[in-house]
């Protein structure tokens, strides 16, 4: 019986694995990237995205060493791009290689109406701050949860810059749920009946929906920063929004303005303080950048992108190093790349930013190493090369390139010079840990399995520090676009 039984078995499996081959042989187009990982069609991708995570395509790069891939997923083909001299072409398709569809799937997420999300799909083609004195005013050491404590601030600080007099989040009830809700993202957007199965993520979006509907009630919009004031013309008179989708939109936005931020932050200091040699040098330059006079210390945060190009790179070496967004884009319409290849209309694809970090083509071959220094080196004729700005992906590229870059950059060097300048960051137990994120969600930048414990010991109670921003003529050119737009390049090499 149990014979008959594993010879029925077997003769199943091997049915199954015949039809998935024969499925494979006639779906896929000659003409397309490679299908790789195709030793059980369909089913060997899926167990290594589940299994792996980011750290798939890194293999398979290792593995496969090809320009262009495609991963031939069950009822879905995903592109995965690893050679960045392909980039420039396919941000030029921006029409048919999309990152607004990607924007538009979400509606469903934030709840928004079918009228809405319809809307949304269609022409796809075309005063005050974060403040560490609480903590410093206290006078003793202080013990805190790092990231815990940076992402309260940066959330704090982030939507308060973005949304201005009336931001919902200033509410810890609305921040709460918010935090909630971004952790059952993923479920919203892969489950159908998701409200139902997951209730608690649910009540948590619907609170934040209904304070952002009063946000856009009481017109917070028209106090709030340029972004969310043309979002708000944008949909309303453009697409003929209502007031509750404009307000699900706005959840949307938080994902953009807080997801990235507040692991961001959290890697750049902690390179920072973990490593005494950073530390020491970073400091030395911001002592040097700031002047005392009677009234106390200060310190032009706009002048830190010009006079610490140590902290800058820091902050650029962290972003290569630890960033993990996947780079998603839809193909709207078949694509003909200029070598041949064939991107079809429907698929998914990926420039996955630690691929691209890792190119040794673009970065050397020390690409797998953290070097606070990377990126204040210049081009030599004999010795060290330009390294590629196409292949930097920390804020995307593109049409889709994020608008918060500078604002994000801006924000997190001012937190990183706050905390250098006026504390020793200690680890409960005497050694930094190495962080683990096996659990990290899909976020841009992996977020910690578990908070590393640390003491804050104000470095001088007595002493008074202000800090201003006297604003930026110029974009700092991270990226290839900033550099094409004429920003200064006070560190890359290029
Ligand atoms: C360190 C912090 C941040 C990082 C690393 C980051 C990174 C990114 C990335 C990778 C994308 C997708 C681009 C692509 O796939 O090509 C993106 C999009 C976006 N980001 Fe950021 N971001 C940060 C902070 C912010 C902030 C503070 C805001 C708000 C002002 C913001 C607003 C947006 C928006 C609205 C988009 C969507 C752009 C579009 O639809 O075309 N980001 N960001």
């Amino acid at each position: 019986m149990a014979s008959t039984l594993a010879i029925v078995a077997g003769a199943i499996v091997a049915l199954l694995y015949v039809f998935l081959r024969l499925l494979l042989y006639c779906t896929q187009d000659a003409r397309e990237p490679p299908a790789i990982e195709t030793g059980w069609p369909f089913i060997g991708p899926l167990v290594g995205m589940l299994r792996e995570k980011s750290r798939l395509h890194f293999r398979l790069r290792k593995q496969y060493r090809l320009p262009i891939y495609t991963l031939r997923m069950p009822f879905q083909r995903i592109y995965v791009v690893n050679s960045p001299s392909l980039i420039p072409e396919l941000e030029k398709q921006w029409r048919a290689v999309s990152f607004a569809a990607i924007a538009a799937d979400a509606g469903h997420v934030v709840g928004m109406s079918k009228e809405a999300q319809e809307i949304m799909h269609r022409d796809l083609m075309s005063e005050h701050s974060f403040s560490l004195e609480p903590i410093r005013s206290k006078g003793r050491p202080v013990k805190v949860g790092l990231y815990g404590m940076l992402r309260k601030l940066m959330e704090i600080s982030g939507t308060e810059a973005i949304w201005g007099p009336q931001n919902p989040y200033r509410d810890s009830a609305i921040s709460d749920a918010w935090r909630t809700f971004e952790n059952g993202f993923l479920f919203f957007s892969m489950f159908p009946f998701a409200t139902a199965l997951f209730p608690k993520f649910y009540q948590a979006r619907e609170l934040v929906a209904a304070a952002m509907m009063g946000f856009v009630r009481n017109r917070g919009f028209e106090t709030a920063s340029g972004l969310v004031r043309k979002r708000y013309e944008h949909h309303s008179k453009l697409f003929g929004l209502g007031t509750e989708d404009i307000a699900r939109g706005e959840i949307g936005n938080t994902f953009a303005v807080l997801g990235n931020i507040a692991p961001c932050a959290w890697w750049v200091i902690f390179h920072l303080v973990s490593d005494a040699r950073v530390l020491s040098e970073v400091r030395e330059e911001l002592l040097a950048a700031a002047h005392e006079d009677e009234s106390g210390c200060h310190l032009d945060i706009a002048s830190l992108r010009e006079r610490c190009p140590v902290l800058l790179s820091t902050f650029q070496e962290t972003l290569r190093y630890r960033a993990v967004n996947p780079g998603p884009r839809v193909i709207l319409d078949d694509v003909a790349l200029s070598n041949g290849i064939l991107l079809k209309k429907g698929s998914m694809l990926m420039i996955p930013a630690r691929v691209h970090h890792t190119d040794t083509t673009a970065w050397g071959e020390d690409a797998g190493k953290f070097d606070h220094l990377r990126f204040t080196r210049k081009p030599t004729a004999t010795g060290q090369k330009k390294y590629n700005r196409v292949a930097f992906r920390a804020f995307g590229g593109g049409d889709a390139l994020c608008p918060g870059r500078h604002l994000a950059s801006n924000e997190i060097m001012a937190l990183a010079a706050l905390i250098v300048l006026q504390f020793v960051v200690v680890p409960v137990g005497g050694k930094w840990p190495e962080p683990t994120f096996e659990k990290s969600p899909p976020t841009g930048f992996p977020i910690p399995d578990k908070d590393i414990q640390a003491e804050l010991h104000p470095r001088d109670p007595n002493k008074k520090w202000n800090f201003t921003f006297s604003g930026a003529e110029e974009a700092i050119g991270f990226i290839s676009e900033d550099a094409m737009a004429g920003a200064r390049r006070p560190v890359i090499a290029s």
